[in-house]
């Protein structure tokens, strides 16, 4: 590998390099009946990027990646799930990798040597890389439980207390990489306000931009649904310059760039399978935080669904809805489904997250939310885009929303009712610059400012969902 391979981290320092070649496994992946029926080998060469500092300064695998670990959920992935494409192997071991802690880049060649090519030939190989701004799309493999043991797998410990950032040091980059601007630097919403009662809607408009969506990814290989609230949540150390985007960390609170030292919680070494385990996310502020929510529907009354959704939080105790954006209409990013109407609701909370979490979830269900499909059609969706500036990526919850920073359907309405938001973390940055960059952006159909006072008649559904492909202005 040569360096124009090399990853670089914020400083444009080079990434140290942990690589894995030649992991092989018979697996029964490919597009042919016998290729499904026979099997034949697959073989994975694997690049960790990552800055081996720590673990090296404290001759401790803690604060590395485990080779051996990543081998076997590699060999896992190979033998596993039959897919037709190679690049669907590739993308589900970049997805397992770079949910290990520590890990800020992955590359991955899956190679196919007795693919049923008809001409002589040496290999078949897919390389990709994966990282924070160019996430995988497809969910992180987890082996059934007790399946990969770590040295450390010893059961759970009590948790020592959050360490400054600032005592780290041999990672003197940590801190710049986590700040952004606190959502309270944001300018005043322009908020209109509707009837008594009715949370503001913010303005202005955007003309329609028509045309299709962005290329939708496979349902059934994406997704983060992990199971209940709060099972199996938090573990290991500081994490180190992001480029995480799933798996487990510690929650963070990011400081502004002059504002405090961020402060990391300790390592947390294991958690006992089943256990619930309470962290920062559990914590209810000591003021108020500013959240953003990211409504969306597309199946039965969408617009009327939405507007009772905004009801709902506005009168979830703990939870005051500040301003509500215009409300969108989008092509569904994912398998094929009639369009979106998205909304984001600005609001000040004094919930925890993960109470804030459940609330969430709890509207959904007063609107018949079932999770029927991966990223497919639903009555109501409410997803957490921000709360505060609260970095974490725990099983249950990732903060920022882990998809908010590449997802127009909520940065575009995000940017109208708030034009100078800022979405803090890696990947995040200036919302409406974000916005104009999303790779949907063209989804982005209409949005109205009026709607929730007023039915807006392009909104109205069909009898299984919205009706997609107009341009309507409303
Ligand atoms: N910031 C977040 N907001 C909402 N849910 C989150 C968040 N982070 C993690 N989750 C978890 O994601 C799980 C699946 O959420 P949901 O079913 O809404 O996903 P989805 O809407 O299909 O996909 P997406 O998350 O890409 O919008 C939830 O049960 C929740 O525990
Ligand atoms: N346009 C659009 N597409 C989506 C949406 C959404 O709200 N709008 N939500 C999804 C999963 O949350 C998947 N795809």
């Amino acid at each position: 590998m040569n360096v124009q391979d090399d990853v670089h981290d914020e400083g444009g320092r080079r990434l140290d390099q942990i690589r894995l070649t030649g992991i092989s496994a018979t697996g029964y992946h490919g597009v042919f009946g016998h290729e499904r029926r026979d099997g034949q080998t697959f073989v994975a060469d694997v690049v960790v990027h990552m800055d081996t500092r720590r673990a090296a300064a404290g001759d401790d695998l803690a604060h590395t990646v485990d080779y051996g670990e990543v081998a076997q959920l590699v060999a896992a992935v190979l033998a596993g799930d039959p897919v037709d494409l190679i690049e669907t192997v590739a993308e589900r071991i970049a997805a397992t990798v770079l949910a290990r802690p520590h890990v800020q880049a992955v590359d991955v060649a899956v190679h196919k040597p007795q693919a049923p090519i008809t001409v002589p030939f040496g290999d078949v190989v897919v390389s990709i890389r994966r990282d924070r701004t160019k996430l995988p799309a497809a969910e992180p493999y987890r082996p059934p439980t007790g399946q990969v043991r770590r040295p450390t797998d010893a059961g759970a410990r009590p948790r020592t207390a959050p360490l400054p950032l600032t005592a780290d040091p041999v990672l003197p980059s940590l801190g710049a990489p986590l700040t952004a601007a606190p959502l309270a630097a944001a300018s005043p919403v322009p908020a209109p306000l509707g009837p008594p009662g009715t949370p503001p809607v913010a303005g202005p408009a955007s003309p329609p931009q028509g045309s299709p969506a962005a290329p939708a990814p496979d349902a059934s290989r994406l997704g983060h649904d992990t199971g209940p609230d709060g099972a199996g949540a938090v573990v290991v150390g500081p994490a180190p310059t992001g480029a995480v985007p799933t798996g487990v960390m510690p929650a963070v609170t990011a400081a502004a760039p002059d504002g405090p030292p961020t402060e990391l919680m300790a390592p947390l070494p294991d958690v006992v399978e089943g256990e619930i385990v309470l962290d920062a996310l559990d914590e209810p502020p000591s003021q108020p935080v500013r959240a953003v929510l990211a409504l969306g529907a597309n199946l039965g009354p969408a617009q009327e669904t939405l507007r009772q959704a905004v009801a709902d939080l506005a009168a979830t105790p703990g939870l005051e809805v500040v301003a509500v954006s215009p409300l969108a209409r989008t092509a569904a990013v994912g398998p094929e489904q009639p369009d979106y109407l998205n909304a984001v609701v600005l609001t000040r909370t004094t919930l925890a997250a993960r109470e804030l979490l459940r609330a969430v979830h709890a509207v959904e269900q007063r609107h018949g939310r079932e999770r029927l499909e991966h990223w497919g059609p639903r009555t109501l969706d409410v997803d957490i885009v921000v709360y505060g500036e609260t970095l974490a990526v725990t099983d249950d919850l990732e903060l920022p929303h882990p998809r908010a920073h590449e997802r127009a359907f909520v940065l575009q309405p995000w940017a109208q009712v708030d034009p100078d938001a800022q979405l803090p973390g890696l990947g995040g940055g200036p919302v409406a610059q974000l916005a104009a960059t999303a790779p949907d952006r063209d989804g982005v159909r209409w949005m109205a400012l009026d709607w929730l006072t007023a039915p807006v008649p392009a909104a109205n559904p069909e009898p299984d969902g919205v009706p997609s492909g107009e341009t309507h202005l409303p």
